[in-house]
């Protein structure tokens, strides 16, 4: 069963200056366990249609489930977690509390939710810090607790907006390796939105290239790094290349054929 099928998905926002068409004919498939991420002009449609799998608003045209089912159908049944850019941690309620929230809405009891919070924050390598309050962690450390959090109710789906787009780039770069290890072990699927190629070569198994007005899908790289992927291949040829393979697409003209050198 497929995390997610987009058929022909159209979104179009009515406005007082004209319609707005935000996304057109998207067609796109995401494996359980695969890690997708979407990389497109500022404009093109990733967060709209972020927004459509994870039943935050609606298609005006196509088809989109998500294993198989409605969006909505598949919020009701917890089938994904979100995690956005800002971390949105609730300031009144410890490290724990917030981890253990999603658990708290859906009627889990106290002992079971105090398991999983304390499997999540080693998971996210925050035990030490269950008991702290949001204002008394860093920007990286706020991130990791959402990402604790959107993991709660073990999603076969994450969903990320630029999870990582307000760190500095150490924190951002060992949040990404920390997310490849996560996904590792939980076996979820991932959707991720960024404008960092070399962040969406580093995690992903394709990287969907868009173009905007309205936003179609131009370009899907297969990015073949493997399983293991630690901070040496960072430096490795083959990331390299498939960074110019998604920058070459981003740009519609082979970087190597506007003068620039890649070597
Ligand atoms: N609620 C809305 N009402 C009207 N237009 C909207 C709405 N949400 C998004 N749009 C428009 O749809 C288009 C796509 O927006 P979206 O936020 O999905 O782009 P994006 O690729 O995520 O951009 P960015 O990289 O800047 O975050 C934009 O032109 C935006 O102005």
């Amino acid at each position: 069963m497929n995390a997610v099928e987009a058929r022909g998905v159209g979104k179009v926002f009515a406005s007082r200056s004209g319609d707005v068409h935000a996304l057109e004919g998207i067609d796109l498939t995401v494996a359980a366990g695969e890690f997708v991420s979407l990389i497109g002009p500022s404009g093109c449609g990733k967060s709209t249609l972020l927004r459509l799998i994870a039943d935050l608003d609606t298609p005006t045209s196509g088809e989109l489930t998500v294993f198989g089912k409605t969006p909505q159908q598949a919020r009701e049944a917890q089938d994904y977690g979100i995690a956005f850019q800002q971390a949105g941690l609730l300031p009144w309620r410890t490290v724990t509390a917030n981890v253990e929230l999603p658990l708290e809405l859906h009627g889990i009891g106290k002992a079971e939710r105090a398991t999983r919070a304390a499997e999540l924050l080693s998971l996210v390598g925050l035990d030490e810090f269950a008991g702290h309050f949001p204002h008394q962690l860093s920007g990286g450390m706020q991130q990791r607790v959402a990402i604790a959090r959107s993991l709660a109710e073990r999603p076969s789906l994450l969903l990320m907006d630029e999870p990582f787009g307000a760190l500095d780039e150490m924190t951002r770069e060992r949040m990404q390796t920390e997310l490849v290890r996560i996904c590792a072990e939980s076996g979820a699927a991932v959707v991720f939105v960024t404008h960092s190629i070399p962040e969406a070569v580093f995690l992903s198994q394709r990287v969907v290239v868009m173009s905007p007005r309205p936003g179609r899908i131009s370009a899907v790289i297969p990015v073949n790094l493997g399983d293991e992927r630690g901070e040496d291949l960072r430096e490795d040829a083959s990331f390299f290349a498939a960074v110019t393979a998604v920058r070459e697409a981003l740009h519609g003209t082979p970087v190597t054929a506007r003068g620039v050198d890649l070597r």
